[in-house]
């Protein structure tokens, strides 16, 4: 099975439970992981055989840009959710995480992992 993987991509957004969070934009960190559902590109070496990356990335960054989330929990299952219907991946696992919200700590987040993975 191949996978896309994207790492340490920095998107600024309204993110968080307490009322300051709802106007201060905080930096949050995304890792992706995305299943292909074949590898077609690899034989054809053609863009539109490909899941088109950069596409993801606009498409993600217009929808968290747009919007407030209260949980990360809520963000990472809605870019899942948009990766599996949108882009028809079988399997995506997501990681998000605030860089400043914890003292001591480089970042905190949640990963998920949803849909299921083509064994080849
Ligand atoms: N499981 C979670 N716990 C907390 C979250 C969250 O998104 N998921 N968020 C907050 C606050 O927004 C915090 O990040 C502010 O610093 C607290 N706990």
């Amino acid at each position: 099975m191949d996978i896309i993987f994207l790492r340490e991509l920095k998107v600024d957004m309204l993110i968080g439970v307490y009322e300051w969070e709802k106007r201060v934009p905080q930096t949050l960190q995304i890792d992706l992981e995305i299943a292909l559902p074949n590898s077609r590109a690899c034989e054809t070496d053609d863009i539109n055989d490909a899941l088109d990356y950069s596409e993801i990335v606009r498409h993600i960054q217009n929808v968290l840009t747009s919007r407030h989330f209260n949980l990360l929990e809520a963000l990472a299952e809605h870019i899942a959710r948009i990766i599996l219907d949108d882009f028809k991946a079988p399997w995506v696992k997501v990681s998000v995480a605030k860089l400043q919200a914890i003292r001591g700590s480089k970042m905190v987040g949640i990963c998920v992992e949803r849909g299921a993975k083509i064994a080849r």
